[in-house]
């Protein structure tokens, strides 16, 4: 399967580590994303997230910006937040036709029980909504530290089954990982998804520069590893809490340990409310890797 679809750029080798990076933004970030948007390369790809105290019509107004600005949309669905079918239907038809949505990202979502009829990500592939409203490329979560309700050779059949459902759908694959502080658990995970013969493309989640206790916090709230020994390789010091912190360490070794056996991958970065800050990051690594 090609996955130039993906980005024009997928098929070839990364220039470096920021080649071809996603980004974030919460539904609320509409002036965020006009601030940091001079910074932020024509066609990147924007992700749009779907959290609890958002508005379906916020979700719209952010996507429908991302496109006017030039960037390309991607439209978090959280199944487990989606409360009926005919929502989901009608929430599809809005971001195609006023944003010309062609990419989403689909993940169960945190609430134990589903608000709405799908507790799954596999659910909302096989509602046949996607392709009916033009979705051509489909996101799914890639979970390098685990998760907490499933083992890891079950999340591997899911993944297995959900990618596979979206191809039968006709639609393109790709993985989206949950932001991780610890190059070995990418890296492992990801040398495990390739022996496994699994060749879909891989977008690894790391978190842009953010304050140090706003990281620990989003760590805490999401399940992601964040021991003193993890920190410590990120460059954070769990005696020191002040201050802000990047991932050019992350990033540099996941550089270094990456290599063809890993398969294409790029970055997303998770800019936990600070789309500016990641956005320079990103341009500062540029331009000292080129
Ligand atoms: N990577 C990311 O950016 C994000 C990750 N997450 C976390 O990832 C989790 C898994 O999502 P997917 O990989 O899409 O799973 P999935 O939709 O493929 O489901 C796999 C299995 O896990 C179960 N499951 C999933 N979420 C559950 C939950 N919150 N409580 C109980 N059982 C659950 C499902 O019922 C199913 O049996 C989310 O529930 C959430 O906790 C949430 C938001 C963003
Ligand atoms: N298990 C899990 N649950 C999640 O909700 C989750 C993950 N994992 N992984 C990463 C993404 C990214 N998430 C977030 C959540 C909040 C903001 C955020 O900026 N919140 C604002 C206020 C809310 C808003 O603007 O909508 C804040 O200031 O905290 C950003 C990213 C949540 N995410």
């Amino acid at each position: 399967m090609s996955y130039e679809k993906i980005h024009p750029r997928w098929e070839l080798p990364r220039l470096n580590m920021v080649d071809g990076y996603s980004l974030e933004m919460t539904a609320k970030e509409i002036e965020g994303l006009r601030e940091a948007a001079h910074l932020i390369r024509p066609a990147t790809q924007v992700a749009v997230t779907f959290l609890p105290g958002e508005t379906l019509e916020q979700r719209i107004e952010a996507a429908v910006l991302v496109r006017e600005l030039g960037f390309e949309p991607i439209v978090h669905l959280s199944a487990r937040r989606i409360e009926s079918q005919e929502q989901l239907d009608w929430y599809l038809g809005e971001i195609t036709s006023k944003a010309q949505v062609k990419r989403v990202f689909i993940i169960a979502g945190d609430p134990p029980e589903p608000e709405g009829p799908y507790s799954d990500s596999l659910q909302i592939i096989e509602t046949g909504l996607l392709e009916k409203h033009g979705i051509e490329i489909v996101g799914v979560g890639g979970h390098p530290e685990g998760h907490p309700n499933n083992t890891p050779a079950e999340l591997w059949v899911w993944m297995e089954k959900k990618l596979a459902a979206i191809r039968a759908h006709g639609m393109v694959p790709l993985v989206l990982t949950q932001f991780a502080f610890d190059d070995d658990a990418i890296v492992n995970w990801l040398a495990e998804m390739r022996q496994r013969g699994i060749d879909v493309p891989v977008r690894l989640g790391v978190p842009g520069p953010a304050g140090i206790k706003r990281l620990l916090g989003f760590a805490k709230r999401c399940g992601v590893g964040a021991s003193a020994s993890v920190m410590k390789k990120y460059g954070i010091s769990l005696t020191n809490l002040i201050g802000s912190a990047g991932p050019d360490k992350l990033v540099n070794s996941l550089d270094k340990k990456l290599g063809a056996e890993h398969g294409r991958v790029r970055l997303h970065l998770y800019p936990f409310g600070a789309l500016t800050a990641s956005a320079e990051w990103i341009n500062e690594y540029h331009a000292k890797h080129s």
